[in-house]
């Protein structure tokens, strides 16, 4: 179904409602399996299956349940094609999402929804309750080095595709330092988009593994450098621009104020701070905005913001917001300056 929902008894839409997150389950187990990538052509599932390792019977379930979702259709002679939406559920395609789908679908995730009633009982965090401690703590466990490379690796497929420099000028010759800034993927194309620039990328240690490959194999290596740190104890200095892209909207009022602090403390007056990230518009076409920040509560007891609840961050910060550049259903942008 691609278009809106026919309008339906109560009882058929409250079961329809619940039971999208099986739908939304059989996505995520095909984005892991990576069957897109194999219909470059219609294929039956049984050649789906072959291509994949996976079992015939079953995934032709999965199939037809992404049939019923629009991801894919089920032709009149057995096999099945990838629709408008169903392409971006390929690895190789411009604005893939199939690493953040995969992702969606892991157990971790999972666990955490099993305790969203936790987090609406208590206003804690679903995660901590779910596996004994915050999200990024239980990143940086090597035990969970799986968890990691699939959040990290589905973070630097989005921020790929994010064009942040057709939001920004960012000047003539500037240091960008791109904090919480992951595999350094927004900051590689970035760098890529404009060769004037140079880079810094900050981030956990678990993090930032892999981001000097990254920037290497995009060919910036040589204008980026790669530091492994906590934005609570240092950012560094330097920076004409200081991105902050889809960090603050992890974190409660308190902990924002202290990493704006933190960048403030290492920015000259001239330099800039750049915020990306969803931020409620009321224009958003789809639920994803709201339902994006349920998820950040639930998660990390966090939030997403308006420009203005971003004034009042800033405010607390020594920081003044400069500009806002709103987009309706996508990231948005804030600038602010030193004050
Ligand atoms: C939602 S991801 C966004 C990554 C990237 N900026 C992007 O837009 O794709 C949030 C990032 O904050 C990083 N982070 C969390 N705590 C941090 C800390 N104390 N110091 C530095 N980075 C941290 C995480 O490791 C993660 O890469």
């Amino acid at each position: 179904m691609t278009g809106p929902l026919p309008a339906l008894p109560p009882r058929l839409r409250l079961i329809e409602i619940v039971s999208s997150a099986w739908i939304s389950a059989a996505v995520s187990a095909l984005a892991e399996l990576g069957v897109a990538d194999h219909l470059d052509e219609p294929r039956t599932a049984a050649d789906l299956a072959r291509l994949t390792g996976a079992h015939a019977e079953a995934l032709s379930r999965f199939l037809h349940a992404a049939c019923s979702a629009g991801v894919l259709t089920a032709l009149d002679d057995g096999r099945f094609a990838l629709t408008e939406v169903g392409e971006v559920l390929r690895g190789d395609h411009p604005q893939s999402m199939r690493q953040m789908c995969r992702l969606t679908g892991m157990e971790e995730f999972a666990r955490t929804w099993a305790h969203a009633v936790h987090t609406a009982r208590t206003g804690e965090p679903a995660f901590d309750a779910a596996h004994g401690r915050p999200v990024w703590e239980y990143m940086s466990d090597p035990d969970h080095a799986r968890f990691s490379r699939a959040f990290h690796g589905a973070m630097a497929e989005s921020a790929a595709g994010h064009a942040v420099s057709a939001l920004y000028d960012f000047p003539e010759g500037a240091h960008v330092v791109d904090v919480g800034g992951g595999r350094g993927a927004m900051l590689a194309r970035l760098l890529t988009e404009h060769p004037h620039l140079t880079g810094t990328v900050l981030d956990l240690p678990n993090a930032v593994q892999g981001a000097d490959k990254l920037l290497a194999d995009a060919g910036v290596g040589a204008r980026a450098t790669v530091v492994a740190g906590s934005f609570f104890e240092h950012v560094p200095e330097g920076g004409d621009v200081y991105l902050l892209s889809r960090v603050i909207g992890n974190w409660n009022d308190e902990d924002s104020v202290r990493i704006l602090r933190a960048v403030r403390a290492a920015m000259r007056p001239e330099a800039r701070l750049v915020v990306v990230g969803h931020m409620p518009t009321g224009e958003d076409r789809t639920h994803y905005v709201r339902a994006l920040d349920l998820y950040m509560f639930v998660l990390l007891q966090a939030r997403l913001r308006t420009p203005e609840q971003y004034q009042e961050l800033f405010a607390r910060s020594g920081l003044e917001l400069s500009r806002a550049e709103l987009r309706p259903d996508s990231e948005s942008l804030v600038e602010a300056r030193p004050v």
